[in-house]
């Protein structure tokens, strides 16, 4: 790719600005079906622009791609704001058919097809050779860690599982996350792995490059997309788990590992950022968090009410530990752990990725310091999703891997969870009605899983890791 910028010269953002009249009724129809379009379940009505960023000029003929970075905002007013990077092509490529948003009906360009262009290799090349060059294109700032360069030769592909964001990988060397909700502010998908990588941890594929965006009007800059390593042969703990499963072995060796290499890196977030101690006021806020976010759960999904004053009891408990003048160290975590988030590579070490907490939750609470124990607690949830999905329901097999998990992060740390039953509870309650609002909103015949955990917990089960 040339050494000069490709970029067309950036047309002004017009926040607020109503889509071309063409392009709106494409959206509207398109973004409801995304698996990362969060405003699921009431109907889209309206898109606005954010922010416009002409990369590639639009085809006026021949088959050139145009290439235009947009922020909308879409769902339930102000709505949420999303990245798109959509391509417009005279004539789609049939490699490209699926990625097909539709055709525009009117204007200079009517009749031109407008597709998401992270399944052309063409517009994603341009995004890598921007982060090697340091691009600054309107608002868009293109990053890179250090000057090592980059390896710039591979074909990218976009992964095509349904995942929160959007990943290109290119060849076997970089996987680049484009993140699709986004808001302003420090995002801990960036901002940990770098702090780790920063620390020493070798747990986390470091940073090599960012994508942010500098709008008119607003304090702080939108983090848009982050590139690292891509780890060459991994398999993610969660594909690991289900195999070992379909062959009815045992998994507690990987989940103690597991248990260590989450240890590893709760050590090193500890070390590199603030920790705090949680002490009755604290935990008075915490706890009412809890039964906020459980009260809402029990509105969008009545399967719940059955279970919410015993669910609501894992957490009051919670509260009498801390007017009983208990305390709890508080520390910055992952904050959405699951199998699916760790990756084993071929020398049998585990890595740790996606950082970004829970997708539904805010910025501001996602970046809160928290007991180290609700990671743990998301494991010990995963460990029990995948015994879950496969039939028969083998008896023994997630308690095994819950335990060895503990163990495994008792060694490294010095100090096991089981230890602290009534926090274990808490966190786990607190997972598995996030997981219930998740399924009911993306995954329906997966409802059944956490609400197994569900029927558990509200049952006041306790001491379940043995
Ligand atoms: N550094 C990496 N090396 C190899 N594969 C990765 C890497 N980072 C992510 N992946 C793969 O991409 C998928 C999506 O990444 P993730 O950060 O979890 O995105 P999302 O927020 O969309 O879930 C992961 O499940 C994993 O399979
Ligand atoms: O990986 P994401 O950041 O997109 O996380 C979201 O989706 C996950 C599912 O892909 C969801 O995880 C839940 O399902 C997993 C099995 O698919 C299971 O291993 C996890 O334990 C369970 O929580 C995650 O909660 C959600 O935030």
């Amino acid at each position: 790719m040339s050494e000069v910028s490709p970029y067309a010269p950036a047309r002004s953002a017009v926040p607020g600005q109503t889509l071309p009249a063409s392009l709106g009724p494409l959206l509207l129809d398109w973004l409801p079906r995304r698996r990362w379009f969060a405003g699921k379940g009431s109907p889209l009505s309206h898109v606005s622009v954010v922010a416009e960023t002409e990369l590639l000029p639009l085809p006026a003929s021949g088959n050139q791609p145009g290439l235009v970075h947009l922020l909308v905002r879409a769902g339930r007013a102000p709505g949420d704001c999303y990245q798109l990077l959509l391509g417009v092509r005279r004539t789609l490529p049939p490699h490209l058919a699926p990625a097909l948003v539709g055709h525009l009906h009117h204007g200079p360009f009517a009749g031109a097809a407008v597709y998401d262009a992270l399944h052309d290799p063409r517009a994603t090349g341009l995004l890598l050779e921007a982060l090697r060059s340091r691009a600054r294109v309107g608002g868009l700032r293109f990053e890179r860690e250090g000057e090592k360069p980059l390896p710039l030769d591979g074909a990218p592909r976009l992964i095509t599982s349904e995942q929160s964001n959007s990943s290109v990988v290119y060849g076997d060397a970089l996987i680049l996350k484009l993140l699709r909700r986004v808001t302003p502010g420090v995002n801990p998908d960036l901002e940990l792995p770098l702090a780790l990588a920063r620390e020493g941890c070798s747990r986390v594929p470091a940073p090599a490059g960012w994508l942010t965006a500098d709008l008119p009007g607003e304090a702080e800059p939108y983090v848009l997309a982050v590139l690292q390593p891509f780890l060459r042969g991994a398999d993610d703990g969660w594909q690991l788990a289900l195999a070992r499963l379909a062959q009815d072995r045992d998994f507690t060796a990987e989940a103690r590992a597991l248990g260590h290499a989450t240890a590893e890196v709760h050590l090193s977030l500890a070390r590199a950022l603030p920790t705090v101690t949680l002490g009755r006021a604290q935990l008075s806020q915490m706890v009412e968090g809890m039964c906020e976010r459980l009260d809402a759960a029990v509105q969008a999904v009545p399967a719940l009410v059955p279970y919410a004053d015993g669910l609501r009891s894992a957490y009051t408990a919670l509260a009498d530990l801390a007017s009983e003048g208990r305390t709890w160290t508080a520390q910055r975590i992952h904050g959405d752990l699951h199998l699916g988030q760790c990756l084993r590579t071929p020398d049998g070490e585990w890595s740790l990725i996606d950082f970004e907490g829970e997708p539904s939750r805010p910025l501001a609470e996602r970046r809160l310091e928290q007991p180290a124990v609700r990671d743990v607690a998301g494991m010990l949830r995963s460990f029990d999703y995948a015994a879950h999905a496969g039939r028969p329901w083998p008896p023994g097999w997630a308690d095994a891997c819950r335990a060895a998990f503990c163990t495994g992060y008792a060694e490294a740390t010095g100090s096991d969870p089981r230890t602290d039953p009534v926090m274990l509870r808490a966190c786990e309650t607190e997972k598995a009605v996030y997981e219930v609002v998740y399924e009911a909103r993306h995954r329906p015949d997966w409802l059944r899983v956490p609400l197994a955990a569900i029927q558990r917990l509200s049952a006041g089960a306790t001491g379940e890791v043995p």
